[in-house]
């Protein structure tokens, strides 16, 4: 991990609301090419996390930059796509004006093949491209969402808990196709609960607890450290349950 550069770097990141620390001095690397999945329980702090690296929370202590960019740079939002928790699109806008706006926002233009390989991956109805996204369902406004954060030309991409919502199905082909960006060279953060997911999609793992990363490393290395084959039986060791 050493020789690799860290495209998202996070040092001493502590947030308050109010007289609450929900992070407290957190401080990692994700290394350029990797998956990176953030996990933790309920309330561990890992949307606080993505907040602030995201720039929705403007106020934290700690420093986070992004390909070598501080945090506030005027080119540090254009180094990454992101899927917000609980995510939904404007719902004046039809899906593909949707995606068209977001990589304008990026000064990339639409590249119709991605579009209905990313549909066709998701399983997601290429007829409801052109129809309001008021009319989606949940979890196709998640892939909706999905679609719009793999089709930007950022390097990294960060995404919420990006399986909420989605069926089975969804969640399988979301897998496979996590995979395949990484390997056309996008680094991928995301949050999740799902153990299962962590250990079959990611290359690194941090586990927040109370605010606290506990554990940084790989799913292997979690492992071995409790002497387990089962990442989420290493998991509630790690957090002490
Ligand atoms: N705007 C806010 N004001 C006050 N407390 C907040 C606010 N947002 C989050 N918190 C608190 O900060 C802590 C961390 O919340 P956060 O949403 O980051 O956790 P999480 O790990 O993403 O949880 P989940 O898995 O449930 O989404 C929680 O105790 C939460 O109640």
């Amino acid at each position: 991990m050493e020789n690799v550069m860290g495209i998202l770097k996070i040092s001493g990141l502590t947030k308050r609301y109010k007289k609450f620390t929900a992070v407290q001095d957190v401080t990692f690397e994700v290394p350029e090419g990797a998956v990176y999945g953030l996990v933790g329980l309920n309330g561990a702090g890992k949307t606080t996390t993505i907040k602030s690296i995201t720039g929705l929370l403007k106020k934290f202590d700690g420093d986070i930059s992004i390909a070598g960019l501080p945090w506030g740079h005027k080119d540090y939002n254009k180094e990454f796509s992101f899927l917000p928790e609980l995510f939904t699109p404007p719902l004046y806008l039809t899906g593909m004006e949707y995606v068209k706006f977001i990589l304008e926002l990026h000064k990339a233009k639409v590249d119709m093949d991605l579009v209905n390989r990313m549909c066709d991956t998701l399983n997601f109805d290429k007829n409801l491209l052109d129809k309001k996204t008021k009319t989606y369902s949940k979890g196709t406004m998640q892939k909706i969402g999905l679609i719009q954060a793999v089709c930007t030309p950022a390097k990294l991409l960060i995404l919420d808990e990006p399986m909420s919502g989605l069926d089975p199905l969804a969640r399988a082909r979301f897998k496979n196709l996590i995979a395949d960006v990484n390997q056309k060279g996008t680094t991928l953060f995301l949050s999740t609960h799902i153990l299962h997911d962590i250990d079959t999609l990611c290359s690194h793992i941090g586990i927040l607890n109370a605010g606290r990363l506990l554990f940084n490393g790989t799913p292997a290395e979690l492992k071995q450290k409790y002497n387990v084959t089962n990442l989420e039986d290493a998991f509630l060791k790690e957090i002490g349950a």
